[in-house]
């Protein structure tokens, strides 16, 4: 008999998932099927994607093989009926309070900073550089924990030293490199570029890193599909680019630049939206989605 979801205390909401507390130890990840552009939380939501999503943390906890914070499996008795295929039971952990981002391309707030200082926190990157270009080799590029609906603020490695100590600076450093260079080699043997990603690291009982979070998912990176790849200009997003342009389309008669909410979305963009999920684990994974368990009324 599963537990009730109201029966585990809400400890924190991030913009599209939740955790709650099971005990002392563990917690429960909960993955919505929220999505967010433009830094609006969209509606209605995506069927399914938050059960995408954790297939997707799931297989790659599984092709890591590094330590990590799973504490059970996707239909794990501890996990009430109605989350079960989008939520994990996890080791609760001291959290490192720096977000591990590593680039193997450079786009997003990493062009800016190239741009102004030819740098990228820090890390000095050859001249002539241009959006989306694939950087000589994969830089850490960490980042402070933003406040809920803030954006996160790149800082140099010096700063985690200061922040964290020489030594797990270091090892932050490394299992971010380490883990994005595995996974970006495996993705593009499956069609697609993982741009960059961000990895959240707990410490075990002896003070090792413990992979934590969710893992190499479209939320958590820049998803581009190879086949399209072109440096020089901005790539599309593997999964979000039919909702950024229907939203920056006259059919919407949103202005993006405006403080007023995007409108729903229609219900061809949620459904090509949702496929192109589908198919994101699918061709990453190498297995249906159409097995992945899903909720128990
Ligand atoms: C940022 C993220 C978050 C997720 C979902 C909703 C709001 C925030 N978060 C993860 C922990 C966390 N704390 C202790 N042990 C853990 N194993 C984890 C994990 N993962 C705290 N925050």
């Amino acid at each position: 008999m599963r537990p009730e979801l109201q029966s585990y205390r809400h400890l924190a909401s991030g913009k599209v998932r939740e955790i709650y507390e099971i005990d002392a130890d563990t917690l429960l990840l909960v993955a919505s099927d929220r999505i967010s552009a433009y830094d609006h939380i969209l509606t209605p939501a995506i069927p399914d994607k938050g059960r995408i999503l954790t297939a997707m943390s799931f297989f790659w906890f599984d092709e890591l093989g590094v330590p990590n914070h799973l504490a059970g499996g996707p239909t794990d008795e501890r996990i009430p009926g109605e989350v079960v295929g989008r939520s994990m039971v996890v080791r609760r952990l001291p959290m490192v309070q720096v977000e591990c981002v590593a680039r193997g391309y450079l786009t997003g707030s990493g062009l800016l900073d190239y741009q102004a200082t030819g740098a990228v926190c820090g890390v000095e990157l050859p001249a002539g550089l241009a959006e989306a270009s694939k950087l000589p080799e994969p830089i850490f590029t960490p980042a402070t924990k933003a406040e809920q609906g803030e954006h996160d603020e790149n800082i140099s490695f010096e700063r985690v030293v200061e922040q964290e100590g020489a030594e797990l600076a270091e090892a932050l450093r490394s299992a971010t490199l380490d883990i994005y260079g595995r996974g970006a080699a495996v993705a593009a043997d499956r069609g697609i570029i993982l741009a960059d990603t961000k990895f959240e690291f707990g410490r075990g009982a002896d003070g090792e890193l413990v992979l934590a979070d969710e893992v190499l998912t479209p939320d958590s990176s820049r998803y581009w599909e190879a086949a399209s790849y072109e440096a020089g200009k901005v790539q599309p997003s593997f999964d979000k680019q039919i909702v950024r342009n229907w939203l920056t389309s006259a059919e919407s008669g949103w202005d993006r630049a405006s403080d007023v909410a995007p409108p729903s979305l229609p219900d061809d963009v949620i459904q090509r939206t949702r496929q192109r999920y589908i198919d994101a684990y699918e061709w990453i994974s190498q297995k249906s989605f159409a097995d992945w368990p899903t909720a128990e009324v």
